[in-house]
């Protein structure tokens, strides 16, 4: 199976998405015109850079405004495509998408679009060429797939075939399942592009918010194989419009594109036999793939739940869920797709069990600072690293470790954190399968061995086993760590991401720690609009709530940049408290205010709350969370203690402007 990768998905020049997508594993390429018409190299010498990085041209793109038009604008069209399938023959392409006409000249009349799409056939089936007719969502007159394949078989040429683009077909209402029917051969073409659900004009959609497989709401594995099923064995190509990876480094977009195709592949699954002769299902969701067996179990909310996914294909869903029977494939894959020669499958993703530690980098300022809080959170120094300047800290089964041998002075971060797995060579595996390869941590004879793989923002993440023992690495100082103020375990992390790799991180977790993307927030913050996705298991021992602004930071905002915390829960709140001997973040009466009007609780529950600078929140179904924050130590990080009560599984994402106005009111307040 080849992988492609669309020039429009990445940054730069001409040079710099053939190098990035070659370097990222791709076998080929979408040419894009205008990556083309702004090179300063002829069509034969991009050929030979491709052949020299390996990459094949399997596209060329887009041929617009084509079909059924009035006959000497057509003319001017045939000839404006002869010159194309030059162009086409110096770069060694054998194969031109053609976007369904968005001119007002075209008419709406199938027969004459045929016609037109069988002369341009001939022609382009005399240089040994062929046409991929692809719906635009917001073509004039065709503008979705069954249309498109409706024109197509009534012109009946060899050389005339459909180009599949999932963002074309899930933006909109006809449902996919009859694609799987789709005359075997017929299907030139394969683009993938995931999106997030949007309310908004289709072309705007498209031309800004698509994403990689992975990242947005769309059900690609079903699309795909449906698409294989149908008999494609072309490349799957990635065509991604994104107004970020349009502006980010263009190596590194590649390396999520990848992530994503290789994810998508291993989340193929058999179709269910469906025989030609079985009954009529009553629904579509029975073509959804099944979860595969790496892939969270059905306690995910929403996403993973093939039922549901199947009615989430679009904003224009509540069209598929009264869909007629007829959705069922005319044809059942002989081959089982996940079995295709050439399809990925990934090690599965070992369950998690737990936060081993987080470690912080920490200089000469921000050290002190944050052993000041460890302590009035009721942290005990347990144990020193027995060769380097590093500080394990304890309290139940939370464990903080100080960093002082960074490099470069600065504010505190959060530099590594460790998860527990069930099995962490595979873990490592399948990172390694997602271009996430582990780097051994650097170490003296006789310490533990531990390795890492660099998240999106630099962040190490450790894989250990519950029974490694690392902590033998730490001579112990002698101090136990006591009950403290009764934290038990680390409930989540919080880590602002880079703007730029917002998705790519979300990806990562999602697919390179096997969990679950938990449904996007968004608030309105004191210095911009924020996002947050946060990442957990499904038994939720590990939580990673990913943020970022929607835009890009203002100039003014002020210094406290991508604030990261840690999260540690406690059973009971108010008691935890009380047993602080840091005073935590001061929250504002006002709040307090809107908290008894918003969710009618009683004045001594909220006086209580507002005693201890403790926020709540409530979900629809009752769960509760009480949860404070400390304010920002080391010019960076925070921490935070959680309450959840009756199965709350959300972070509190209401109370974050509450937040963040009370640590910056008390920046502004504490001279420091
Ligand atoms: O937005 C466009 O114009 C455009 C062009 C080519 C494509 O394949 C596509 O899906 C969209
Ligand atoms: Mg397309």
């Amino acid at each position: 199976m080849r992988r492609s990768i669309a020039t429009v998905c990445v940054s730069g020049t001409l040079d710099d998405k053939l190098t990035a997508a070659a370097a990222a594993g791709f076998d080929g390429i979408e040419l894009f015109e205008n990556d083309l018409v702004v090179s300063p190299w002829s069509p034969a010498e991009i050929r030979r850079r491709c052949a020299d990085l390996g990459l094949t041209i399997d596209l060329y793109q887009p041929f617009r405004d084509f079909e059924a038009v009035p006959d000497e604008l057509l003319k001017a069209n045939l000839s404006r495509a002869e010159r194309k399938f030059g162009v086409m023959a110096e770069l060694g392409t054998d194969t031109v998408l053609v976007c369904s006409s968005v001119s007002p000249a075209a008419v709406d009349d199938d027969d004459l679009a045929a016609a037109h799409l069988s002369l341009l056939a001939d022609r382009a089936a005399a240089h040994g060429m062929r046409i991929a007719y692809e719906a635009l969502a917001w073509g004039r007159h065709v503008s979705t797939w069954d249309h498109s394949w409706r024109i197509v078989q009534r012109a009946g040429h060899p050389a005339l075939g459909l180009c599949l683009d999932s963002f074309h077909v899930l933006s909109r209402e006809v449902p996919p399942d009859d694609i799987a029917g789709i005359t075997p051969g017929k299907i030139f073409f394969l683009q993938l592009a995931d999106a997030p659900h949007l309310r908004m004009d289709v072309l705007q959609w498209s031309r800004h918010h698509r994403l990689f497989p992975g990242q947005g709401a769309f059900d690609l594995p079903r699309f795909l194989g449906l698409v294989l099923s149908a008999g494609y064995d072309g490349p799957l190509s990635l065509e991604v419009f994104n107004d970020i990876f349009r502006q980010s480094d263009p190596a590194r977009t590649a390396v999520d594109a990848m992530r994503s195709l290789t994810l998508l592949e291993d989340r193929l699954a058999p179709l269910p036999a469906v025989p030609l002769t079985s009954p009529a299902p009553t629904s579509p969701a029975h073509l959804a793939l099944p979860a595969p067996a790496s892939a969270a179990p059905a306690s995910t909310p929403l996403r993973d739940s093939p039922a549901s996914a199947a009615l989430r294909v679009s904003p224009a869903s509540a069209a598929l869920r009264v869909s007629p029977a007829s959705a069922a494939p005319r044809v059942s894959p002989a081959v089982p797709l996940a079995d295709r020669p050439g399809v990925r499958r990934l090690p599965p993703a070992p369950r998690l069990t737990g936060h081993a530690f987080t470690e912080f980098a920490v200089d000469g300022h921000s050290g002190p600072e944050l052993r000041t809080a460890l302590r009035g959170l009721g942290f005990a120094h347990t144990g020193q690293h027995r060769t380097k300047p590093v500080e394990l800290w304890e309290q139940g089964a939370c464990r903080i470790v100080l960093n002082s041998a960074v490099t470069h002075p600065g504010p505190a971060a959060i530099s590594a954190f460790a998860v527990t797995s069930e099995n962490p060579p595979l873990s490592l595996a399948r990172a390694e399968a997602l271009s996430a390869p582990a780097h051994p941590n650097v170490r003296e004879p006789g310490e533990a061995e531990l390795a890492a793989i660099t998240a999106p923002d630099g962040t190490s993440v450790f894989v250990t086993h519950p029974g490694d023992d690392w902590r033998s690495d730490f001579l112990p100082t002698g101090t136990a760590s006591g009950p403290g103020a009764g934290l038990l375990t680390v409930d989540h992390l919080g880590l602002t991401q880079p703007f730029d790799h917002f998705d790519e991180a979300g990806l990562f977790y999602h697919s390179v720690l096997g969990l679950d993307h938990l449904p996007t927030e968004e608030y309105a913050a004191p210095y911009g609009l924020m996002r947050s996705r946060a990442v957990a298991d499904p038994r939720r021992t590990v939580r990673v709530a990913l943020t970022v602004a929607l835009l890009r930071r203002g100039e003014w905002a002020p210094a406290v940049s991508d604030p990261q915390h840690v999260a540690f829960a406690t059973a009971d709140l108010i008691a935890t408290a009380q047993a602080l001997s840091l005073p935590p973040l001061p929250v504002p009466a006002n709040y307090y205010a809107d908290l008894a009007a918003r969710f009618g609780l009683t004045d001594d529950f909220v006086a209580t709350l507002r005693e201890h600078g403790i926020l709540y929140d409530r979900d629809p179904s009752g769960g509760e969370l009480l949860h404070l924050y400390t304010p920002v130590f080391g010019g960076r990080v925070f921490f935070e203690i959680t309450e959840r009560r009756a199965g709350y599984d959300r972070f509190g994402e209401p109370n974050a402007p509450v937040r963040m106005a009370a640590q910056r009111h008390r920046r502004l307040t504490t001279t420091s």
